[in-house]
C-alpha cells in the first residue's frame, strides 16, 4: 500500500503564519504531543477494562526520546494507535482542518497561548519545532496492518504500510535547525517537568542516576553506588484525583511539599470536587501569608484532565482567593480563548463563585468546630477574609460570622460580638457605636492607656487591607464608626456630650491659643483651645481620621479616587487642654518668652508621643529638655 495525497486545506503557505503565531509557545508542541500520547493509552486501557480489547496490554508508558545525531525527537505510546485509514481522518482531515480554520480565523490574533488547541491543532503543533513529522502507527483492532505516514510540513502527504510490530503510535519528529534547542536533555525535561508532572500515565524520558545502598565497607558503614534507572517524569496519581476520605493530612501536607518544596507548611486546604454542573477537582492550600502578599501570587495551577496549562488563574478563581496555593483541575474552563470571553463564560463564573462558597464554607466550620486553633491562624487568613468580605457580597453575608477583630490585649471577637462588647460603652450621643484601633500599638501607646483608663476596648488593625476593611465595616453596619485611637481627644472620638466645661474665658483662651500658635509657627499645625478633664493631656496633636484613612487606602490602591489628598500636605489639629493646670500657668508666667517655652516643650511632647517629632526638632527638644533638668 502506498498513497500520496494532498491534505484538503484551502490556505496554502499555512505554515509561515502559523509559526509567525506561535513563535513564542513552541515548546506546547510537546504538552501536545504527550497528551494525545496519554489519551490514546487510556483509551486502550478503557477498552480493556470494557472487554472491547481483549489482547494484552502490556507496558503503557509513554516514552519521549531524543537523538541528536539524527535531530529527532519521538513520542512513542502503546495507545490504540491508528489504522491508515484513522490516520487519514484524524491527521488529514481533524488535525489539518482545524489548523485551516485557525489561520482563518486567528490571522490578526495577537495571543497563540489563547487560541492554540481549540482548532485541534494539537497534533499539528509539531510543525513547529519540526520541517517532517513521520507518524508510525498499529491499531489495538485485530489485524490491523501497521501504517507509516510522512508529512514535510507541505500540503502534500505520503501514506504507506509501515513496519509497527507492536500495538501503538511513534511520532518522530525531524526537528529544524532553528529548533534545535529541543535537541537538549535538559530543555526536553525542563518542559515536561512543567506540563507533564501530573499526567496519568507513566512518562519516561531517558534513565537517570539514583545512589543505593551496596552492602558495607570495613568500618561498618553504608556503601553506596550508582545505578541507572528509569526517569520517570509524573507522578500518576496526584492526590487531587482521590477521594478526601482516603487522604491523611499528611498525605495533603506532603503534596504541597512536591508543589512548592521550599515553602513553610500551609495552614489548612480545601479538596474540591464537583462533577456536577461543571466538572472540577482540586486543591487549594492557604499558605502562611502575614503581609508579604505582592510575592505569592500565581501559585495556584490550573490542570485539565491532568495536563498543565497555566498558572495565571485570573477569572477562574476569585481576586481575593489568588494568593492561595493548590491547583484546581477541570476540562470544563475554556482554555484556549480570550481573556474578554473567558470572563463572561458561565462556566467560569459557576466554578468562581462554587470556589467562594467552599472557601467560605470551610472557614465557616472551623471556626465553628475548632475556635482555639481558628483563632491562632487569624493573622494569616485574616488578610483572606478581609478582602474576600472588600470584593465578595456573598462572602461577605458567610464571612461577617466568622471575621474576627482582636484587641490590644490579644483577644478575638466576632463582628457580633465586638459591637455588644463595646455597646455600653463605646456608644456616642447619636447612638453610634464608636471602635477604637491602634495601628501600631507600641508608637500609639499613650493614646492607647489613655483610651484604657476611660474603660474603653481598643482594637488592633495594622494590616495594609485595614483601612479598606473598616470603610467597609462602617458601610455595612450603618451605625459603627472606627477611629484610630490617636485620631482625635478621647472625648470627641466618643463624643458622649458629657464634655467638661472650659474653665477659661474668651479672652483667656484667645490668648493661650495665639501662645501656641506662636511658638509653633507652622500651617500644618491648626490650634484649638478646648476644656478637656484636667487629666487629660495639656496638649494633643491628631491627624482627622478621614483625612488620614484617605491618604492610607490611597498608598494600597483604591480610596474611590480621591487623588487629591496624596498631594495635599498633612494637616494637623492642635489641641491645647484649657483645663489642664498647665494652660494657668502659661496664662500666668510673667515673661512671653517663658510662656513660649513652655507651650513650645508641652506641643513637643505630644509631637513625641504621636511619634512625629524627629530631625534637628526632636536634637532641639532634648537639648531643651536637659537644660530644663539642669536649672
Ligand atoms: N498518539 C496517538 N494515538 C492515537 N491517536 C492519535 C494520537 N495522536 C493523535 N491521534 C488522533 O488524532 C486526532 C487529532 O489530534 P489532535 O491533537 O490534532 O487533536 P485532539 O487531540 O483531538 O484535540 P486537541 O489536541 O486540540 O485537544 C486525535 O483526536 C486522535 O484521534
Amino acid at each position: 500500500m502506498q498513497e500520496k495525497g494532498t491534505i484538503s486545506i484551502h490556505t496554502e503557505n499555512i505554515f509561515p503564519i502559523i509559526k509567525k503565531f506561535l513563535y513564542s509557545d513552541h515548546e506546547i508542541f510537546l504538552r501536545e504531543l504527550v497528551s494525545n500520547a496519554v489519551d490514546a493509552t487510556q483509551k486502550v486501557k478503557r477498552l480493556a477494562s470494557l472487554g472491547e480489547y481483549t489482547g494484552d496490554l502490556g507496558e503503557t508508558r509513554v516514552e519521549v526520546s531524543v537523538n541528536k545525531k539524527k535531530k529527532t525527537i519521538t513520542i512513542s505510546d502503546a495507545g490504540i494507535g491508528m489504522t491508515a485509514e484513522e490516520i487519514k481522518k484524524y491527521i488529514n482531515q481533524i488535525a489539518f482542518s482545524g489548523a485551516t480554520e485557525f489561520v482563518e480565523k486567528f490571522k490578526d490574533a495577537g495571543d497563540a497561548k489563547e487560541i492554540i488547541g481549540k482548532f485541534g491543532l494539537g497534533f499539528y503543533s509539531a510543525f513547529m519545532v519540526a520541517g517532517k513529522v513521520e507518524i508510525d502507527s498499529l491499531s489495538y483492532q485485530e489485524g490491523a496492518a501497521p501504517a507509516k505516514w510522512i508529512c514535510d510540513g507541505s500540503t502534500e502527504f505520503e501514506i504507506t504500510e509501515g513496519k509497527r510490530k507492536t500495538r501503538g503510535t511513534t511520532i518522530t519528529l525531524h526537528v529544524n535547525d532553528d529548533s534545535e534547542e529541543f535537541l537538549e536533555d535538559f530543555r526536553i525535561q525542563q518542559i515536561l517537568d512543567k506540563y507533564a508532572k501530573f499526567l496519568p500515565i507513566e512518562v519516561k524520558f531517558g534513565e537517570k542516576d539514583e545512589q543505593v545502598e551496596d552492602g558495607t565497607d570495613k568500618e561498618g558503614k553504608p556503601k553506596y553506588k550508582t545505578v541507572k534507572k528509569d526517569n520517570i517524569i509524573n507522578n500518576t496519581d496526584p492526590i487531587w484525583t482521590k477521594s478526601p476520605a482516603d487522604l491523611t493530612d499528611e498525605d495533603y501536607l506532603n503534596f504541597y511539599k512536591e508543589l512548592y518544596p521550599f515553602s513553610e507548611d500551609p495552614l489548612f486546604w480545601i479538596h474540591l470536587n464537583v462533577d456536577y454542573p461543571f466538572e472540577l477537582t482540586g486543591i487549594l492550600y492557604f499558605p502562611k501569608l502575614k503581609n508579604d502578599f505582592e510575592m505569592q501570587k500565581n501559585k495556584i495551577q490550573l490542570y485539565s484532565r491532568q495536563v498543565f496549562i497555566t498558572d495565571e488563574v485570573k477569572d477562574v478563581v476569585p481576586e481575593f482567593l489568588m494568593l492561595l496555593h493548590g491547583i484546581i483541575d477541570s476540562p470544563d474552563i475554556p482554555l484556549n480563548v480570550s481573556r474578554s470571553y473567558l470572563q463572561s463564560d458561565g462556566n467560569v463564573k459557576k466554578i468562581n463563585s462554587y470556589i467562594t462558597k467552599k472557601v467560605a464554607d470551610k472557614l465557616g466550620e472551623l471556626f465553628k468546630k475548632e475556635r482555639e486553633s481558628y483563632e491562632s491562624k487569624w493573622d494569616d487568613i485574616g488578610l483572606f477574609v478581609k478582602y474576600g468580605m472588600i470584593s465578595e457580597e456573598k462572602f461577605y453575608d458567610k464571612a461577617k460570622d466568622f471575621a474576627l477583630v482582636k484587641n490590644v490585649d490579644g483577644k478575638c471577637f466576632t463582628i457580633e460580638e465586638y459591637e455588644k462588647h463595646i455597646e455600653a460603652n463605646q456608644t456616642d450621643k447619636d447612638k453610634n457605636k464608636i471602635w477604637l484601633y491602634a495601628s501600631n500599638p507600641a508608637k500609639q501607646d499613650s493614646f492607647i492607656s489613655a483610651a484604657k483608663d476611660k474603660g474603653y476596648d481598643v482594637l488592633v488593625l495594622d494590616s495594609p487591607i485595614d483601612s479598606h476593611f473598616v470603610n467597609h465595616m462602617e458601610q455595612q453596619l450603618k451605625t459603627t464608626q472606627v477611629k484610630r485611637v490617636d485620631a482625635d481627644n478621647l472625648n470627641k472620638l466618643i463624643d458622649k456630650d458629657e464634655k467638661p466645661e472650659l474653665v477659661l474665658n474668651d479672652e483667656q483662651k484667645e490668648s493661650l491659643k495665639g501662645v501656641f500658635e506662636k511658638a509653633i509657627d507652622s500651617k500644618t499645625y491648626t490650634v484649638n483651645v478646648d476644656g478637656l478633664s484636667p487629666n487629660d493631656a495639656p496638649v494633643t496633636v491628631t491627624m482627622p481620621e478621614f483625612m488620614r484613612r484617605m491618604k492610607e487606602m490611597q498608598a494600597t490602591g483604591g480610596g474611590g479616587g480621591f487623588n487629591m489628598f496624596g498631594a495635599m500636605p498633612d494637616n494637623y489639629e492642635v489641641t491645647v487642654n484649657g483645663n489642664h493646670p498647665l494652660a494657668d500657668k502659661i496664662l500666668k508666667a510673667d515673661a512671653e518668652e517663658a510662656q513660649g517655652g513652655l507651650a513650645k516643650q508641652a506641643f513637643d511632647l505630644a509631637l513625641l508621643s504621636q511619634g512625629l517629632l524627629e530631625g534637628k526638632d526632636l536634637t532641639d527638644f532634648i537639648k531643651r529638655s536637659t537644660e530644663i533638668l539642669g536649672k
